[in-house]
C-alpha cells in the first residue's frame, strides 16, 4: 500500500514515506535531457557536453571557468534566472483554471527579471509580482549594500552608509584590500564583474524609485537593532521589511534572545509567524545563519519566501553538483545571508569545510522536534544537530529550535541536545482557538464525507482540505467526490512534480476548492484563508492531528476541523506501526557483518548495499540508516558515515585502449586488477578501488568523472549503499545489540501509544463526552482541546499512563491458524516477528506484500495485539516439527 510521506529517512517518523526523490528545482525538458546526471543505458558514448569536476575539501566543483566573469555569470541571480527560465510556464496554470481563452501572454524569457523576487526558485512556481505579494516591494539585490559584514559592495548613490559599512567589514575579521577609499579600490579590482554589477544595480534603483522606498532606512534600522534590540527598533525593521505594525506572540522575545547570542526554543502553533523569529536575526546579526530543514520541498518554499531583503541559498543532498557549486560560490562571495541546508549535508567534511573563516551567526533548527525519537516524527540525520557538534565543526555557538508541536519529553530532549537552557523556552498554546472541533463517529467515512460537504454549514466553505492517509484512498476520495458533483483534486507524492506545483498554486489563488491530499500537502503551504480541514483518516499522533488542523485559520478567522473517525483505520495504522520493529539476533547479524574486517584501518571504506542488506536481514533501508547513525551518534562513535553512493560500476572505453590507459594511469590498472569482467566489461566495487588506490570513494569517482570529460570512457553505476569508515569495533557484540534493540523497541512502543491516545482522545470526544461545557453535537473542542493540553504539558519524567486499547488480547482460534500456516508454508524460515507481520497484513522486506498477501492468513489478525500474535507465533515456532 502506497503511503505518502514527508521523510525519506525515519524508519521511527509516524508520516509515512516522503516524496521519492523530490527536486528542488524542477527543469526545462531541454535542461534534463543535458543534463550530466542522465547516464546512457549501453555503452554510453562520451558526452562532450558534461562539465569537468572536480572537489574541494570533497565538495564537487566545476573545474573549468573560462574567465572570472564567466564565473561571475554563471552564479550570478540573473543568469542563475535566465537559464532556467523556459521551464516556467505561468501562463499553463491560468489556462487549467480558467476555461475562458487565455490572454495571449508575453514570452516568458521576456519576462522582466528585475520584477523577480531574488530568492524566487525557477521553474517550481511561477513568478510572484512584487506587488501581489505583502512582502516589501524593494525586490533585488540589497545583499550589496553588505549587510553580510563582508564580500563586495558599492558606493550607493544616495551616498549614505559608507562609514558604518566600513564598521561592519572590519567586525567581519575578513582581509581588505585597501585601507582608504574601499569602495572604489574594490570595484576597481572587480572591473570584469562590473558590468553585470551596475546592471544589476541598476535594476535595484529601479525597483527603489517604482517603490518609492529608501533602502538606506532599512539599514538604518538593522544597525540600530544591531546595537541595541530594543522593542522599538525591531518594530521599526518589522515596518520597513515586512510591512507589519506588531510582533505576534513570542516573535519579540525569540528575537531578541537570538540577537544577544542566546540558545533559544521555541514553540508556536502552525502558521503563528516562526520564520520571521529567524529571519530579522539573519538579517540583524553579521554572517550567514543555516536554517537546517528536513524537507527539501519545505527548503524551496522558505527560500522562495525569504523577504529580498535577505538573500538565500539551498543546499540539500538531491541537488546537481552545478547548483551546489553554484550555491557554494554564492556563499564564498559574501552573496548569501541565509543558508538551507538539510541534515545530511553535516555528513559531509567538504561542507563543513567550505564556511572557512565565514561567520556563522547562529543554526535555526526547523521542525526541530525531529531531533527526538519521542517526538512523532524523529529523523535518524537530526541526530548530527548537536550543540557540541555544531560548537567543534563550526564554531556555532547560538541555536534556535523551532516547532509547532512537542510534548514535555520531545521539548526535552531537544534543549538537552542543542543545549539551550530551561529558561529560554518560549512556548504559546500549540492549537490555536480560532479552529473548531469535530468528531464524527463514521460507520462509512465516505458517504459521511459526502454529507458534511453537503451539509448547509459546510457547502459554503471555499478552501478545503481533506486529509487522507494513503495514496490509494486519496484518488478514491477525489473520485467519488467528483462523481457526486463536488469538485476536488487528488494531491500526493506520486503525482509529477509539475502537476503538484500547478495544484499547490491553483489551491493558494482560490482557483481550486477541495483538495484531497495525503501529508505531502500542507508542507510550507502558507495559504490563510483555508477554512475547513476534514480528516477522512486517524491522525497518527496528537501531535500530526495539531499540525494539520493548523492549516485552517491561518489568518485568524474562525475555520473548521472535522475527524471522521472509524476503528477499522486505527487496527490498520496500529498494524502498520510495527512495520519497522527488528529483532535482536537480525541486528547482531548487521553488526557482525558492518564489523567483519574485525579491525580498524584508517580511511578505509566499506559499504552496505541498501537494497540487497535490507533483505538479507528484513529491514527497511531507513532501519539500516537508523542503526548506522546510532553506530556513529551514539555514547560511543564505532563509525563514520560517508555520503552515500552507488558502488557498483561499470566502465566502458572509449579513445584509448584499456591497456594503454591503464599505462598512464595508476586508477584505471587498479580497477582492471580489481574488476570482473560482464558481458566484456569491466565491473568493479567502487570502496574496494578506492582502498586499494588509498581516496576516498567520492574522490574517485570525481577521478572517473574526469576521464569521462576527457572522452576516455564512460560508466554506468548502480547499487545505492551506505558508505562508512570504521573508527572501533565493539568489545561486547551481545550488549550493544541489546542496547540498540532495546532503544528501538522503545520507540516503536512510544509511536503505538501516540497512536492510541489520539484513538482515544477522538472516541472519547466521539462517543463519551458528556457534552457540557461547550461540547455539542459533533462539536467538542472544549474538551479536545483540554485533553490536548494534557498531553502536550504532561510531566516529562513522570511514567506515561496506560492507555486504553481497542486491541484484541486474545483470539481462540490464533495457535491453531499459526500451527497451519506454519505447516502449509514449511520450506520457509520464519521468525515469530515476520509470521506476526503477516497476520497483521504487514509486507516486510522480505516478506513482500505481492506475495505474501495472497496467503489465506494475511491481515487475519489485524485487530489482535501484535505482540500477543507475535507470542503465539514463538510458541508455535518453538513446537514446530518441519517434518510434520
Ligand atoms: N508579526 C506578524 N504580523 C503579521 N503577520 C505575520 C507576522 N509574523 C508572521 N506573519 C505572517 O504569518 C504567516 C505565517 O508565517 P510563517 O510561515 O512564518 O508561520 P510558521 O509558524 O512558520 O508556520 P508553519 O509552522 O506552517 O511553517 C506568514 O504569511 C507571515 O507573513
Amino acid at each position: 500500500m502506497n503511503s505518502d510521506s514527508d521523510s525519506a529517512a525515519s524508519h521511527v517518523s509516524s508520516t509515512p514515506p516522503r516524496i521519492p526523490n523530490p527536486k528542488p528545482f524542477p527543469r526545462s525538458e531541454h535542461k534534463r535531457k543535458s543534463s550530466p546526471k542522465s547516464q546512457p543505458s549501453h555503452p554510453p558514448t562520451p558526452s562532450s557536453g558534461d562539465p569537468p569536476i572536480t572537489s574541494l575539501h570533497g565538495v564537487p566543483l566545476k573545474i573549468h571557468r573560462s574567465s572570472s566573469s564567466d564565473h561571475h555569470r554563471s552564479t550570478s541571480f540573473s543568469t542563475l534566472f535566465k537559464s532556467r527560465r523556459p521551464a516556467f510556464d505561468p501562463f499553463d496554470l491560468q489556462s487549467i483554471a480558467d476555461p475562458s481563452p487565455p490572454k495571449k501572454p508575453p514570452p516568458p524569457d521576456r519576462v522582466d527579471p528585475s520584477k523577480l523576487h531574488r530568492n524566487w526558485i525557477p521553474s517550481s512556481a511561477p513568478p510572484e509580482l512584487p506587488q501581489k505579494r505583502l512582502r516589501f516591494s524593494s525586490e533585488g539585490n540589497f545583499v550589496r549594500l553588505n549587510i553580510n559584514g563582508y564580500g563586495r559592495r558599492h558606493s550607493f548613490r544616495n551616498g549614505r552608509k559608507g562609514k558604518k559599512l566600513l564598521r561592519f567589514r572590519k567586525r567581519s575579521g575578513k582581509p581588505r584590500t585597501k585601507s582608504t577609499g574601499e569602495n572604489e579600490v574594490e570595484m576597481g579590482c572587480l572591473e570584469e564583474e562590473e558590468e553585470e554589477e551596475e546592471s544589476c544595480l541598476g535594476d535595484f534603483q529601479m525597483q527603489e524609485r517604482s517603490s518609492g522606498f529608501d533602502l538606506g532606512r532599512i539599514e538604518e534600522a538593522i544597525m540600530a537593532a544591531r546595537e541595541d534590540p530594543s522593542e522599538v527598533n525591531l518594530l521599526e525593521l518589522l515596518r520597513l521589511v515586512y510591512g507589519h505594525s506588531s510582533f505576534r506572540d513570542g516573535q519579540l522575545e525569540a528575537i531578541q534572545k537570538v540577537v544577544a547570542g542566546e540558545s533559544t526554543m521555541l514553540v508556536l502553533p502552525t502558521g503563528a509567524g516562526k520564520s520571521l523569529c529567524y529571519q530579522l536575526p539573519a538579517l540583524i546579526l553579521p554572517g550567514v545563519t543555516l536554517v537546517v530543514s528536513p524537507l527539501v520541498a519545505l527548503m524551496v518554499d522558505q527560500l522562495k519566501h525569504l523577504p529580498s531583503v535577505i538573500p538565500g541559498g539551498l543546499l540539500s543532498s538531491n541537488q546537481t553538483n552545478e547548483e551546489a557549486s553554484a550555491t557554494l560560490d554564492r556563499l564564498r562571495e559574501g552573496k548569501i545571508k541565509v543558508l538551507f541546508v538539510s541534515p545530511e549535508r553535516f555528513l559531509n567534511k567538504g561542507f563543513l569545510s567550505v564556511f572557512g573563516s565565514t561567520i556563522i551567526s547562529f543554526v535555526a533548527v526547523d521542525e526541530a522536534h525531529c531531533i527526538s525519537e519521542w517526538s512523532h516524527n524523529f529523523r535518524p540525520s537530526y541526530l548530527r544537530l548537536r550543540a557540541s557538534i555544531l560548537r567543534a565543526k563550526l564554531n556555532v555557538k547560538c541555536m534556535l529550535a523551532m516547532t509547532a508541536t512537542a510534548t514535555s519529553k520531545t521539548l526535552q530532549e531537544i534543549m538537552h541536545a542543542l543545549e539551550i537552557p530551561a529558561a529560554n523556552l518560549i512556548q504559546t498554546c500549540q492549537i490555536r482557538d480560532n479552529i473548531q472541533l469535530f468528531v464524527i463517529s463514521s460507520g462509512n467515512r465516505l458517504k459521511d464525507l459526502l454529507m458534511l460537504m453537503k451539509s448547509s454549514s459546510l457547502v459554503d466553505k471555499q478552501s478545503v482540505i481533506i486529509y487522507c492517509k494513503f495514496q490509494v484512498e486519496t484518488d478514491m476520495v477525489t473520485k467519488y467526490l467528483c462523481d457526486n458533483n463536488i469538485l476536488a483534486k487528488g494531491y500526493h507524492s506520486s503525482l509529477p512534480a509539475r502537476d503538484r506545483n500547478r495544484i499547490q498554486e491553483l489551491f493558494c489563488s482560490n482557483k481550486i476548492r477541495v483538495v484531497v491530499a495525503t501529508v505531502a500537502f500542507g508542507m510550507g503551504l502558507d495559504k490563510s484563508d483555508v477554512d475547513l480541514v476534514i480528516h477522512y483518516s486517524l491522525p497518527e499522533s496528537l501531535e500530526e492531528y495539531v499540525q494539520k488542523t493548523g492549516r485552517a485559520g491561518r489568518d485568524g478567522r474562525l475555520s473548521f476541523c472535522h475527524l471522521l473517525l472509524d476503528d477499522l483505520t486505527y487496527y490498520k495504522l496500529r498494524s502498520l506501526l510495527y512495520s519497522d520493529g527488528v529483532d535482536e539476533y537480525a541486528i547482531n547479524k548487521l553488526l557482525c557483518e558492518i564489523f567483519s574486517d574485525g579491525i580498524v584501518q584508517d580511511g578505509h571504506a566499506s559499504s552496505l548495499v541498501k537494497e540487497s542488506a535490507s533483505r538479507k536481514f528484513d529491514m527497511k533501508e531507513e532501519v539500516l540508516l537508523t542503526i548506522l547513525t546510532q553506530l556513529e551518534l551514539g555514547d560511543v562513535q564505532y563509525l563514520h558515515l560517508l555520503p552515500q553512493l552507488n558502488v557498483t560500476c561499470t566502465l566502458y572505453f572509449h579513445k584509448t585502449s584499456p591497456d594503454l590507459l591503464s599505462k598512464k594511469d595508476i586508477l584505471i590498472a587498479t580497477i582492471m586488477k580489481k574488476s570482473e569482467i560482464k558481458q566484456g566489461y569491466f565491473v568493479f566495487d567502487i570502496p574496494t578501488v578506492a582502498n586499494t588506490v588509498g581516496i576516498t570513494p567520492t574522490d574517485l569517482l570525481n577521478k572517473l568523472k574526469n576521464l569521462k570529460f576527457m572522452g576516455e570512457i564512460t560508466y554506468d553505476l548502480k547499487d545505492p549503499a551506505f558508505c562508512f569508515t570504521i573508527i572501533k569495533v565493539p568489545d561486547d557484540y551481545c550488549s550493544l545489540t541489546s542496547r540498540i534493540t532495546n532503544w528501538l523497541s522503545e520507540v516503536e512502543q512510544c509511536k503505538v501509544q501516540k497512536l492510541d491516545e489520539m484513538f482515544h482522545v477522538a472516541t472519547f470526544a466521539a462517543k463519551e463526552c458528556p457534552k457540557v461545557d461547550g461540547c455539542f453535537d459533533n462539536m467538542h473542542t472544549p474538551c479536545i482541546q483540554k485533553k490536548i493540553l494534557d498531553y502536550f504539558c504532561r510531566d516529562a519524567n513522570a511514567p506515561s499512563d496506560d492507555v486504553f486499547t481497542k486491541m484484541g488480547r486474545s483470539s481462540p482460534f490464533l495457535h491453531a491458524d499459526i500451527k497451519v500456516f506454519l505447516q502449509s508454508n514449511s520450506h520457509v524460515k520464519f521468525t515469530p516477528r515476520a509470521i506476526a507481520r503477516i497476520m497483521h497484513g504487514i509486507p516486510s522486506p522480505s516478506f513482500p506484500s505481492a506475495t505474501w498477501s495472497k496467503c489465506h492468513f494475511w491481515e487475519r489478525y489485524s485487530q489482535i495485539d501484535f505482540a500477543v500474535v507475535m507470542k503465539a507465533a514463538t510458541s508455535e515456532l518453538m513446537h514446530f516439527d518441519r517434518k510434520t
